[in-house]
C-alpha cells in the first residue's frame, strides 16, 4: 500500500528569481517541477499544495491598475483565481509528464476554503508579502499613494503586506480526503487556502493570505497523510544561514527546531513558518516533515538529503 504524502511547492517551483511571470515561464518551470515530483507517485499517494503570494499581488496591481473601469475583487476571490490559474497549470503540467512516463492518473485541482478567526490578531498586523519586490523608495511612494502597508522582505526587497490568518479548518477535507482514497492526485490548499470566517452558521470570505506552509500542515494532518515534504529552494535547512559559519541541518528534533527559531535561525519571511509548519505537523501526529529543494527530493525521501524534522 502507499504511503500518503502532502507536498508543498515553494515559489521557485512557479517563478525563477529575475524571471518575467508571463504563463508561458511558469508552464516551463511547473513542467520541470512536474519531473521531479513523479518520480514519488510509485509509492505515495500525493496531494500537492503551492504559494501563490507573487502571483495574488500581481493580480492586486493588475487590478488598482484598472481600477477606474473595472471594479477590484477583494483579496479572497483573488485567492481563488491563484487557486484557478495555479491549479490548472499544476494539473496540465503534470498530466504530461505522466502520460510521457506512460501513466494514466487522474488530477483533481480543488478550489479549497480555510477557516481562520475573525479576531484573529493577524488582521490587525499584516505579515504576509504578496506581489512584485520594490526600492524602499518605490514601496514608500506606493504606500503613500495607495494606503498600502509595506514591509522589506528577509532582506530581498521591499513589497506590500497583507493579513495572513493562521489555518483553522479546511471546508473540502472530506472531498479531498475521498479523492484521494481513489488514487486521484490532487491540488489542493493553494495559496494556503481562501480564508474565510463563520458568521451566523455562515461561511464567509475575508481579505488575508493564508501562509501556504501552515495551510499545507493543517492539510497534512487532517487527511491523516505519513510525511509533509516542503520544497524550496535550499537542499537543507541551516542555522547561520548565510553567514561563514552557515551549517546544515540532517536532523532536526522539534525541541531543537523550537530553540533555533526563538534564536533567530529562520527568517520570518522564508524558513520561518516552513519550521513552524513543520513542527505543528510532526507535534501533533508523530509523524515525519521534510524540507528540501525539488531537484533532490527522491534523494531526500531516501534519507540520503534534505533536513528531517522528527519529534522529539
Ligand atoms: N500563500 C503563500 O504562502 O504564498 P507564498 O508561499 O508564495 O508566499
Amino acid at each position: 500500500m502507499k504511503k500518503l504524502a502532502v507536498v508543498a511547492i515553494g515559489g521557485n517551483a512557479v517563478n525563477r528569481p529575475g524571471e518575467k511571470a508571463t504563463a508561458e515561464n511558469m508552464f516551463k518551470n511547473l513542467s520541470e517541477t512536474a519531473k521531479f515530483i513523479s518520480k514519488m507517485l510509485d509509492e505515495y499517494d500525493i496531494a500537492i499544495t503551492h504559494g501563490n503570494g507573487p502571483q495574488v499581488g500581481n493580480l492586486l496591481v493588475q487590478q488598482e491598475i484598472a481600477k477606474e473601469k473595472i471594479p477590484p475583487f477583494p483579496i479572497d476571490v483573488n485567492d481563488a483565481q491563484t487557486q484557478g490559474s495555479l491549479g490548472y497549470m499544476i494539473a496540465q503540467t503534470l498530466h504530461n509528464e505522466l502520460k510521457e512516463k506512460g501513466k494514466n492518473m487522474q488530477i483533481a485541482s480543488i478550489i479549497t476554503q480555510i477557516v481562520v478567526d475573525k479576531n484573529d490578531p493577524a488582521f490587525q498586523n499584516p505579515t504576509k508579502p504578496v506581489g512584485p519586490f520594490y526600492t524602499e523608495e518605490e514601496a514608500k511612494k506606493l504606500a503613500n499613494e495607495k494606503g498600502w502597508i509595506i514591509k522589506e522582505d528577509a532582506g530581498r526587497g521591499w513589497r506590500r503586506v497583507v493579513p495572513s490568518p493562521k489555518p483553522l479548518e479546511i471546508i473540502e477535507k472530506d472531498v479531498i480526503k475521498l479523492l484521494m482514497k481513489n488514487d486521484v492526485i490532487v491540488i489542493a490548499a493553494g495559496g494556503g487556502g481562501i480564508p474565510v470566517i463563520l458568521e451566523d452558521g455562515k461561511i464567509k470570505g475575508v481579505e488575508a493570505v493564508i501562509d501556504k506552509d501552515r495551510a499545507s500542515a493543517l492539510l497534512a494532518k487532517e487527511i491523516n497523510a505519513d510525511i509533509l515534504v516542503i520544497l524550496t529552494g535550499v537542499e537543507k535547512v541551516y542555522l547561520n544561514y548565510g553567514k561563514e559559519n552557515q551549517k546544515p541541518l540532517d536532523i532536526l528534533t522539534t525541541t531543537e527546531a523550537k530553540k533555533f527559531l526563538a534564536e533567530g535561525h529562520f527568517p520570518k519571511g522564508s524558513m520561518g513558518p516552513k519550521i513552524e509548519s513543520a513542527i505543528n505537523f510532526v507535534e501533533q501526529t508523530g509523524k515525519e516533515c521534510i524540507i528540501t529543494d525539488m531537484k533532490v527530493l527522491d534523494k531526500a525521501l531516501r534519507g540520503e538529503t534534505g533536513t528531517k524534522i522528527i519529534k522529539g
